[in-house]
């Protein structure tokens, strides 16, 4: 069973929609700790502000310990989406300073633009440059909508919006992508589809 963890995520549906048409037979969209305990993959999508996403986790008990424990000490392979992967970051700066979930050493900031011809948010397609040979995340364009990128260590991707931007994160069994593989079209379903055969 694969988990789509629910943190009442705006892109929850169009998130399934493309894990199921990735070839994703079993999908649950649950925010309990019990079934999260029990998955065999896990995705977590986000939009929204930081804070809000990362309060609506914590709002439901056991459920961040669940994911910890599931993905880090038992490696379920894990895929982080937009603020689903910004939340893997110690902490974030959107309106405010709030605590991540911090599996990875890392902030997530504005992105800063100044000077430049490019716009905050980075909306629209762009290319992923990866930075070794990563079993789900090659080469492509993608989409992203963002105002705020992650800092900090092991990053397996970036893209060029004014500057290097962290595209997607990653260590062992656990991957974070900034872009939107739900509207990547054919290079979102790819990766979704190495996702679900993923054997880290
Ligand atoms: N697409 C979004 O929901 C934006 C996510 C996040 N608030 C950011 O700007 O980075």
């Amino acid at each position: 069973m694969l988990a789509l963890v629910d943190i009442q995520s705006g892109n929850l549906h169009s998130v399934e929609n493309a894990l199921r048409a990735a070839g994703a037979a079993d999908v649950t969209i649950t925010a309990d700790p019990d079934r999260i305990s029990r998955a065999d993959r896990i995705v977590l999508p986000g939009v929204g502000a930081f804070g809000a996403c990362a309060a609506n986790l914590r709002a439901v008990d056991g459920l961040e310990s669940a994911l910890r424990k599931r993905v880090l000490e038992d490696g379920a392979p894990f895929l982080g989406i937009c603020v689903g992967m910004q939340l893997l970051a110690q902490h974030g700066e959107e309106l405010g300073h709030h605590l991540g979930l911090g599996w990875f050493e890392g902030s997530v900031r504005r992105l800063d633009a100044a000077g430049t011809d490019a716009k905050v948010p980075h909306m629209g397609w762009n290319d992923v440059q990866p930075s070794g040979n990563h079993p789900l995340v090659h080469s492509g364009e993608a989409y992203f909508l963002h105002s705020f990128a992650y800092e900090g260590g092991e990053v397996i991707a970036s893209t060029d919006h004014a500057g290097p931007v962290a595209a997607a994160i990653g260590r062992d069994n656990i991957v974070g992508v900034q872009f939107h593989p739900e509207k990547s079209q054919r290079y979102g379903l790819d990766l979704l589809s190495r996702f679900l055969k993923w054997r880290p």
